[in-house]
């Protein structure tokens, strides 16, 4: 065998077979249920439980100061996500991470509208200290919470994920967080290693909360990923994208694709995951 065929084999031998990494984790999803506790906004919360049920885990959206750091300890996952603001909520966001942290429960940061509004972008940085085991957001949000200039239009993006990759890597080695930076093509980072997951559906941007949702079903995949964290974010990614993309199909606008969303996601079989999942 020559060098460049010796090397093609050992890349097909070393390479993850993404596909059934990423059917398996489903499979983990369904059969364990992982308890997902969510701190998140007012605008996405029936979605994403909504979301969550149907990919097989068990949503709780608890926020009060009282409680949520108990429910942190106990979760398979926890999301913090900063979409509504207020003192109280802070709080809570903060014993809810501080939790997670101590209790090694994943959790995951959705920076919603950080660059755009500065009292959250405060927020997101106290947070960090907390050790977020994933953070996903727009291109604008992770090239703010890095520290630059990420422009950002209230919740929406201005800029494309692939601009914001050294932004992305730099936060990933500087809170040891796995970034995902979603958008037309999804790139998830650990720092060192990068992913791109190419499923997705343009309806997505019609249609509030599909941020929000995917970084829900990241911390479901999380809760069941063991160490291999990079790789679960990016499964989650591609599954709830390649469910999009199944949903477009049926849909006569973004009520119907979201409606459809939720279906697809239940119903996603073995060979429609090893077929449709994009990642690279
Ligand atoms: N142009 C696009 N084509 C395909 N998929 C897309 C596109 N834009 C976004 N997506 C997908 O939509 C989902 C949400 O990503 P997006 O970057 O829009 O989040 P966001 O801005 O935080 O959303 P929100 O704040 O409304 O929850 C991801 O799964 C992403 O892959
Ligand atoms: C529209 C909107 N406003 C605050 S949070 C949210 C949901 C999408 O991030
Ligand atoms: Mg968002």
């Amino acid at each position: 065998m020559n060098e460049a065929a010796t090397e093609a084999t050992t890349m097909r031998t070393d390479a993850p077979d993404h596909r059934r990494e990423a059917w398996a984790t489903l499979q983990a999803v369904r059969d364990s249920g992982p308890l997902v506790h969510s701190v998140t906004n007012l605008v996405v919360t029936n979605l994403t439980a909504n979301v969550l049920l149907a990919l097989g885990a068990s949503p709780a959206m608890v926020e009060n100061i009282e409680e949520a750091g108990e429910l942190a300890a106990a979760a398979g996952a926890l999301v913090i996500n900063l979409g509504s603001m207020s003192a109280a909520r802070t709080e809570a966001m903060h014993a809810a991470a501080l939790a997670a942290d101590r209790a090694g429960t994943p959790w995951v940061l959705d920076p919603v509208a950080v660059g755009a509004l500065s009292y959250r972008t405060g927020v997101a940085r106290e947070l960090l200290a907390h050790r977020p085991t994933a953070i996903r957001g727009n291109a604008s949000e992770i090239a703010s919470l890095a520290g630059g200039d990420g422009g950002g239009k209230g919740v929406d993006s201005t800029l494309d994920s692939g601009a914001v990759l050294d932004a992305a890597r730099r936060l990933a080695r500087d809170t040891g967080a796995v970034v995902a930076v979603t958008g037309r093509i999804d790139r998830v980072t650990d720092g060192d290693r990068t992913l791109a997951v190419e499923n997705g559906h343009v309806l997505q941007t019609r249609v509030t909360g599909m941020g929000c949702s995917a970084t829900a079903v990241i911390a479901a995949c999380l809760a069941v990923s063991g160490p291999a964290r990079l790789a679960a974010t990016a499964y989650a990614l591609a599954l709830f994208g390649f469910s999009a993309e199944r949903a477009a199909r049926g849909a006569e606008g973004p009520a119907s694709f979201q409606a459809g969303l939720i279906d697809s996601l239940y119903g996603l079989t073995e060979a429609q995951v090893l077929a449709g999942v994009r990642i690279r």
